[in-house]
């Protein structure tokens, strides 16, 4: 997408609040006003009040030319009265501007972030394999910002300054136009060296906010991963690894700043240069009589007033290129097409059985053709409510096969069907609605133990929460913890042991009540009475779900209706665990093997 389009797409956001941003630049406005018409009164006192000219007639207009109100005190008394509201209202205005923007600000920071994060619970496990969350981080929480620097360091400044400068200009000319054609000639050469600056300027900066965003990862990735930093005693290769992090991007914030300041210098070296050149013709002139010496000196007021809108308008300009690249980042998530697609007139059944199908299904990580398939030609037949364990050598693509079931990837080739439709013909969050999942590694919210059990069904009862447990053997550990079910659980469950946790990852799936349910390693961290007490909970809880458990433990499957030994991502066999024991085959070794161990 072109550069230029995102700043107008993130103007998109800003359009929802027209009506209040318009009430925004009128107020702005007015104290452009205020700004704008401070020299006049002084000019008047130079002029009309220490020398004899006559008032302008503007202001004749308005006060009446009677002598008593044309008179130096009443004249000087209406000056003075309007400097005093004007630096009043001036105050007021400012004031008000600047509340009124930070609140509108924040209003579309937060659209924004509602946005991103609506847009990240769509996208798919890819990627989030291939984006890092500290880089992810960064993006919410700092460039999203840019929306607030489009309003307040862009639009406002550029709208006030362009006014301001027009105004400005239009009283100049009216006093003396060359003086005035000389003072605008600062705009084109600005632009000048904008031209020359913007491409650096975005380059770096996009270099900078993707170094930031690795360092952001680094940090988030190390901060997660302390306790085998220190067991492993790496602190030092660690400080190291930062140190090369911090010093990319300190190299990145550097060379950015230094564009950005040279443009920043070039444009003040400008503005200033002109300055001098207008002073010195505004003076000659004066000197020689051409322009009065109240004229003057609102010409020279503007000369220096001129710098203030001059340099926010070459501010605003600068940071539109700067944010261009910070926007950028905030687009390519939002518009990331990794999303899991339903197929078009994708539509939720009555109700779902739970008869699963793998029809010659090849899968793996990346693209076909470009890598390896991860499986091979799966096809299997689960009828509803039977319970199929999947075994198998480490690697051998069993968490990927039941992956594809939640659809947190799609198939390369072939399909997989819930009661002879295609789970792609369904919608996405109907087909998860119905499956309970507990992943190998239980992930707990910093939420109290309640709420992560009813997590998938937040309308349980406590009643039936407590139930969940006692099936799930977590019941008496809960209630040893301080404050029971209501114990706020710390980030990631760092407190609980991994028992404790796939215990109640265990609840949680049990409380879901959805018909099929999948356990990939649900208990390879409990002792071996739990673990059985927990499988007859199990058999008890799954009748007529359809339930598929990856485990190691052999001994802990042996009632499964069918057990499939995956072997380098194909199907070496399947049967009941008699069956396949009296093949002597890889599952028969397996047992065995155990059995002796
Ligand atoms: N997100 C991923 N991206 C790329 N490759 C992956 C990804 N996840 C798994 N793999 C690869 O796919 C293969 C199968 O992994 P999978 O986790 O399905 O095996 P598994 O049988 O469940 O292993 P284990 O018993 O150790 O849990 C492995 O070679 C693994 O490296």
């Amino acid at each position: 997408m072109k550069k230029s389009l995102l700043l107008v797409r993130m103007f998109r956001y800003v359009a929802r609040y027209q009506l209040k941003l318009s009430g925004l630049i009128l107020l702005a406005l007015l104290g452009v006003g205020f700004e704008v018409l401070k020299p006049l009164p002084l000019k008047i006192i130079i002029d009309s009040v220490l020398n004899s000219q006559p008032p302008p007639a503007l202001l004749l207009s308005w006060i009446g030319d009677s002598a008593w109100l044309t008179g130096k005190s009443t004249l000087l008394l209406v000056c003075l009265a309007f400097l005093i509201l004007s630096a009043m209202g001036s105050a007021l205005i400012s004031f008000l501007v600047t509340g009124y923007t930070a609140r509108l600000c924040q209003r579309l920071v937060n659209d924004l972030s509602l946005d991103l994060y609506a847009q990240l619970q769509r996208l798919s496990v890819s990627f989030y394999t291939r984006n890092k969350v500290g880089d992810l981080l960064q993006r919410m929480s700092g460039d999203v910002f840019v929306i607030y620097f489009l309003v307040a360091q862009i639009t406002l400044p550029a709208i006030t300054s362009l006014v301001s400068l027009g105004a400005m200009f239009y009283i100049m000319a009216s006093i003396n136009l060359t003086l005035a054609l000389v003072a605008l000639s600062v705009v084109p050469l600005l632009v000048i060296s904008l031209a020359v600056f913007s491409k650096p300027m975005e380059k770096t900066t996009e270099i900078q906010y993707q170094k930031l965003g690795d360092l952001s990862a680094f940090v988030q990735q190390s901060l997660a991963s302390m306790r085998i930093i220190q067991a492993f005693v790496r602190e030092g290769y660690m400080r190291k690894q930062m140190e090369l992090f911090t010093s990319k991007y300190s190299q990145a914030f550097q060379r950015a700043t230094q564009v950005s300041a040279g443009y920043n210098q070039l444009s003040t070296l400008i503005t200033g240069l002109v300055g001098a050149v207008v002073v010195g013709i505004g003076a000659s002139q004066g000197m020689s009589g051409t322009i009065s010496a109240g004229d003057l000196f609102v010409f020279l007021g503007y000369i220096t007033a001129l710098y203030g809108p001059v340099n926010s308008l070459s501010i605003a300009i600068g940071t539109s290129v700067v944010i261009t690249s910070r926007s950028k980042r905030l687009f390519d998530i939002l518009d990331s097409k990794e999303t899991v697609a339903d197929n078009p007139g994708a539509v939720a059944p009555a109700s779902l059985g739970g008869a699963i199908r793998f029809d010659h299904v090849d899968f793996g990580y990346g693209q076909p053709g470009q890598h390896q398939p991860t499986l091979h030609n799966i096809t299997l037949t689960v009828p509803t409510g039977q319970t199929i364990a999947i075994v198998g050598p480490t690697g051998a693509g069993k968490s990927s096969l039941i992956s594809l079931l939640s659809r947190f990837y799609d198939p390369w080739r072939g399909k997989i069907t819930i009661d002879g439709r295609d789970l792609r013909d369904l919608p996405l969050h109907y087909l998860r609605e119905n499956i309970a999942l507990v992943l190998q590694d239980p992930f707990l919210f910093p939420m109290t133990v309640a709420e992560n059990i009813a997590f998938g069904n937040p309308q349980a009862t406590p009643e039936e929460v407590r139930a969940a447990a006692q099936a799930a053997q977590a019941h008496d550990f809960i209630m040893r913890l301080p404050q029971g079910y209501d114990t706020l659980i710390v980030e990631t469950g760092a407190s609980l042991s991994g028992g404790e946790k796939q215990r109640i990852a265990l609840a949680r799936a049990f409380l879901k009540q959805a018909p099929i349910l999948i356990l990939d390693e649900p208990t390879s961290a409990l002792d071996a009475l739990t673990e059985a007490k927990i499988f007859a909970a199990l058999s008890r809880l799954a009748a007529g779900k359809t339930v598929f458990i990856i485990t190691h433990r052999l001994s802990t499957i042996k009632h499964a209706d069918l057990i499939v030994t995956l072997q380098d991502g194909a199907v070496v066999e399947s049967g009941t665990h008699q069956s396949l024991l009296s093949t002597g085959k890889t599952y028969a070794q397996m047992y065995n093997h155990q059995q002796i161990a």
